[in-house]
C-alpha cells in the first residue's frame, strides 16, 4: 500500500488529502474502455471515470491504491480546464461521487449527445484496430430517431428499469464504493411508459423488503396501441416473480415496408432496452440481407439461414417471413423460455419455415450436421450473441459451413473485435460497418458489421432511408 504518511512515498503530483485518501492535478489523454479516460501519474495509468480528452482536472484514487499496481483507478473531483464536450450532469444523482453522484447507470452523464457518438466511434475504431487488426476502421455511430428531441435529450430510452430496495424497503439503487442505497424518486433513462407505469403504481413511495430486487417492464406504445397505463400492458417484478401487471408484454417491431411483426416477450427476460431498439436493429438486418446476400445473389429466398443466439425471434420472424419465405431459418437459442416464446411468436406472426432448437450455440451447432444435415449449409447467418462475443470456436463453425454472408449484431466493441479477426483468419472480410447509439449516457453501443468471404464489395454502399 502506498504509505501515506511517508512524503517520499508521495511523488509531487500526488497528495494525500485525509482519511486515507490520495488526489492529484493531471491531464486527461484519451479514451479508454469502459466509460474512463487514460491519464499517467509517474508513468503510471490511471483509468478516470467522469473525464473526457484534453482536460485539466483534479482526480481522487479508488482505494485500495498499491504502489505494485500497474495500474489506477480514478474520479473527477474538479475540472480545471473543461472539454467543449463537457455538459452538467443530465442525471446528477449517477455523475461523480464527489458532486453527490455516484450511482450507477449512466457514466457519460456529463457528455453532450455529440461528444457521447464521438466517444463511441473513437473507441470502435480503437478495438477494431487494436484488436481485429482492421486498417483504417471508419465507423459511423447513429443517433436513434427522437433521442435528440426536447424533453428527452438522450434519456427516457429505458423500457426496463431496475431497482433494489433499501434498508427501509424503499425503492433505491446501489452507490459506487460503499453499501449505501439511495433512495430514488425518479430514474431518468427510463422511457415516459415506464414512468407512467410507476407513478400509476406509486413506485417511489412502496415499501417492499430490504434488498428485494425490483423491475418494471412496459414496452412504448407503438401507432395503433393505446399509451394508457390501463391497457395493461406492462409488469412490475420483484425478486423476477410477477407482483402486477403481465406476464408477457406485447412488443411491436414496424418495418421499413410498413407492415410490423407482433411479439409477446416473457416481462423478466431478454428484449432489447431502447424503445426503438427492436425497430432499428430488425430493420437494419433485413436491408443487409437484401443488399448483401439477396441481392449479390449469394442467398435465394428458399435457401436457409441461421439465427444465432435468437431470443425470443426478434430477428427469426422477420428474416423467415422476408428474405427465405420459402427456405428455413434455424434459430439457436439457449435460454428455454425464450425459445418457448419465440415458437409463440412464429405462430402470431403466421410463419411456419422457422426450427426452433433450445440449446447451447456451439454445441447445438457441433451436433447440426448428424440431425438436421438440411439445416447445415446456410448461406446467411445473423449472430446476435451476448457481451462475451460468439468466441473461436462458434466462429469455426461458421466458417467451416462455408456460410457467403454473415450479419454480425454486437453489444460489445472489444469482443466483436476479436472475432472480427477470427472471421480474417477464415477469409472473410469486412463489407460493412455502423453502430447505434441505443444505450445513450452510457459507454456502452450497438455494432452491426457484415462480413462475407473475401472478394465481395469491401464496405459496400448501403443506403439506409
Ligand atoms: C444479445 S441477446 C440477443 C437476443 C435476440 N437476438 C434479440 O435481439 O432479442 C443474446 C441471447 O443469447 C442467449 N445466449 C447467451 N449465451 C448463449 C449460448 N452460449 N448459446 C445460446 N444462446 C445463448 C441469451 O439467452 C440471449 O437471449
Amino acid at each position: 500500500m502506498v504509505d501515506l504518511t511517508n512524503e517520499s512515498e508521495l511523488t509531487p503530483q500526488l497528495e494525500a488529502v485525509g482519511e486515507g485518501r490520495l488526489e492529484a492535478d493531471v491531464e486527461i489523454e484519451r479514451f479508454a474502455d469502459q466509460g474512463r479516460c487514460i491519464a499517467h501519474i509517474d508513468g503510471r495509468v490511471v483509468f478516470v471515470r467522469f473525464a473526457l480528452p484534453g482536460e485539466k482536472v483534479r482526480i481522487r484514487i479508488d482505494e485500495p491504491h498499491n504502489r505494485k499496481d500497474r495500474f489506477w483507478t480514478a474520479e473527477v473531483t474538479k475540472v480545471y480546464e473543461a472539454s467543449s464536450y463537457r455538459v452538467d450532469p443530465s442525471w446528477p444523482l449517477a455523475g461523480p461521487l464527489a458532486w453527490g453522484g455516484g450511482v450507477g447507470g449512466a457514466d457519460l452523464t456529463h457528455v453532450s449527445l455529440d461528444g457521447q457518438l464521438v466517444w463511441k466511434r473513437t473507441s470502435i475504431e480503437e478495438q477494431l484496430r487494436r484488436i481485429g487488426k482492421v486498417d483504417d476502421p471508419h465507423v459511423p455511430v447513429l443517433r436513434v430517431p427522437q433521442d435528440e428531441e426536447a424533453g428527452v435529450g438522450g434519456l427516457h430510452w429505458r423500457t426496463r428499469a431496475e431497482f433494489i430496495a433499501d434498508d427501509l424497503g424503499y425503492v433505491s439503487m446501489r452507490r459506487r464504493e460503499s453499501h449505501d442505497r439511495v433512495r430514488v424518486k425518479d430514474m431518468p433513462l427510463a422511457s415516459k411508459q415506464v414512468l407512467e407505469v410507476a407513478e400509476h403504481l406509486d413506485l417511489f413511495n412502496l415499501r417492499f423488503e430490504p434488498g428485494d430486487h425490483i423491475r418494471i417492464t412496459a414496452p412504448e406504445p407503438r401507432d395503433g396501441q393505446t399509451s394508457d397505463v390501463e391497457s395493461g400492458n406492462w409488469a412490475l417484478l420483484v425478486n423476477h416473480e410477477l407482483k402486477e401487471g403481465r406476464e408477457y408484454v406485447r412488443e411491436r417491431v414496424e418495418l421499413a415496408d410498413g407492415k410490423a411483426c407482433e411479439y409477446s416477450v416473457l416481462a423478466s427476460g431478454f428484449w432489447q432496452m431502447h424503445r426503438m431498439a427492436p425497430q432499428v436493429l430488425v430493420r437494419d438486418v433485413l436491408k443487409l440481407a437484401q443488399d448483401f446476400a439477396l441481392k449479390t445473389e449469394k442467398l435465394s429466398d428458399d435457401d436457409v439461414i441461421w439465427d444465432l443466439y435468437s431470443g425470443s425471434g426478434l430477428f427469426t420472424v422477420p428474416l423467415a417471413s422476408r428474405i427465405v419465405p420459402h427456405g428455413q431459418v434455424l434459430a439457436i437459442e439457449g435460454s428455454q423460455q425464450a425459445v418457448s416464446s419465440a415458437v409463440k411468436n412464429a405462430e402470431r406472426n403466421n410463419v411456419e419455415n422457422i426450427t426452433e432448437i433450445a440449446g447451447d450455440v456451439l454445441q447445438s451447432l457441433r451436433h447440426l450436421k448428424k440431425n438436421l444435415s438440411e439445416l447445415a449449409a446456410p448461406k446467411l447467418v445473423v449472430l446476435d450473441p451476448p457481451r462475451a462475443g460468439a468466441g473461436k470456436k462458434v466462429v469455426e463453425q461458421i466458417a467451416q459451413a462455408q456460410t457467403p454472408v454473415v450479419i454480425y449484431v454486437s453489444c460489445d466493441p472489444a469482443s466483436l473485435a476479436r472475432d472480427i479477426a477470427v472471421f480474417r483468419e477464415k477469409g472473410y472480410e469486412l463489407s460493412f460497418i455502423h453502430a447505434h447509439d441505443i444505450y445513450p449516457m452510457t459507454h456502452h453501443v450497438e455494432t452491426v458489421v457484415v462480413l462475407s468471404r473475401t472478394g465481395v464489395n469491401k464496405y459496400g454502399e448501403v443506403s439506409f432511408c
